[in-house]
């Protein structure tokens, strides 16, 4: 039976359960189960704190987890990353007071507050940079009005919270993250249980991001349409009852599907439909 973890709590959560759901995989009814398994796809999933995650998966004893790029990176376990998931997206940076530290060099010397001890250390030490840092637990912003640090490193996505406490971002972002699949580092590429979690879940990934579209259109434009719809592989053509007309049909990129309708409309091709695709193994 495979062994899987999954985040019990906070932004990864529920996103995490959903992929699954539609994956195929039975998730927990209610938030206070910690395990569940599920016999019929012989998959057994622990519900733990997604900070915990990649240390459980560098341990030997979960075979895959589900968590976070900055999470994995800031634990330091000796696990990785086999598959980004798209979802829980942010990037985590440096933050001060206006005015205060205008690049990477200016936090020498400084007090820098953050969650993610593990990757602000190792992003202090790569640059050279001889400043403290401060573990807190969460809710980072307000360490800088109350006077526990000058700066800050954590978790921006909209940036609101950084703004609702007058904050301004300092340099580049130290990182990007997103949701992403964990296994122990060289664990075995090949079982094939880790393999088919693995498809499903990027069946679920291209469900999500592709539409089919189908239309009909004259041999003569046949070409100039499918440069317009190459589809993964290639498009299917099939011959219509009406002489020089074939219908054919490819996925395309759901964000690209209005754009690519009215390009194959004034190229001549008519009756162009897409449906959402519900799950697929490529
Ligand atoms: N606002 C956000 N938008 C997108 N991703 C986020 C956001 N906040 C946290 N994350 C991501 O969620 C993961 C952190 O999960 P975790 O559950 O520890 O944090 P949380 O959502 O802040 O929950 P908590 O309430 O425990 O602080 C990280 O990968 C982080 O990048
Ligand atoms: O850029 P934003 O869209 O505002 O999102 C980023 C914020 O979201 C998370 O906080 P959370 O609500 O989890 O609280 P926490 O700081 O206590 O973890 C993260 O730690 C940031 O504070
Ligand atoms: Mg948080």
């Amino acid at each position: 039976m495979l062994r899987i973890a999954v985040p019990n709590k906070g932004s990864l959560s529920g996103p995490a359960a959903e992929m699954l759901h539609e994956a195929g995989y039975q998730q927990r009814r209610e938030s206070k189960e910690l395990r569940i398994v599920d016999p019929t796809n012989e998959v057994e999933f622990f519900y733990l704190r997604p900070r915990d995650i990649a240390l459980y998966v560098a341990s030997g004893q979960l075979d895959i987890g589900l968590t976070g790029r900055d999470l994995l990176i800031d634990s330091g376990a000796d696990a990785e990353e086999i598959l980004a998931l798209g979802f829980a997206r942010s990037t985590f940076r440096y933050a001060s007071k206006p005015g205060t530290i205008s690049g990477l060099a200016d936090l020498a010397g400084k007090t820098v507050a953050t969650s993610y001890e593990g990757i602000v250390a190792g992003h202090l030490a790569d640059h050279g940079i001889d400043a403290s840092v401060v573990h807190l637990d969460g809710a980072v912003e307000t360490a800088i009005q109350l006077g526990v640090a000058q700066v800050i490193a954590d978790v921006v996505e909209t940036g609101t919270s950084l703004r609702n406490a007058g904050l301004e971002v300092v340099g580049e972002p130290i990182m990007r993250s997103e949701a992403v699949v964990i296994r122990r580092t060289g664990a075995d590429a090949d079982d094939p249980k880790v393999q088919q979690f693995l498809r499903r879940l990027q069946g679920v990934l291209v469900a999500r991001t592709y539409v089919m579209m189908d239309y009909d259109c004259r041999v003569e434009q046949l070409e100039k349409a499918v440069a317009l719809t190459p589809g993964l592989e290639s498009p299917t053509v099939s011959p219509l009852h009406n002489e020089g007309w074939v219908a054919v049909r490819a996925m395309v990129p759901a964000k690209e599907a209005q754009r690519i309708m009215d390009d194959l409309y004034d190229i001549g091709a008519r009756a162009i439909l897409t449906t959402a695709i519900h799950a697929c193994r490529l």
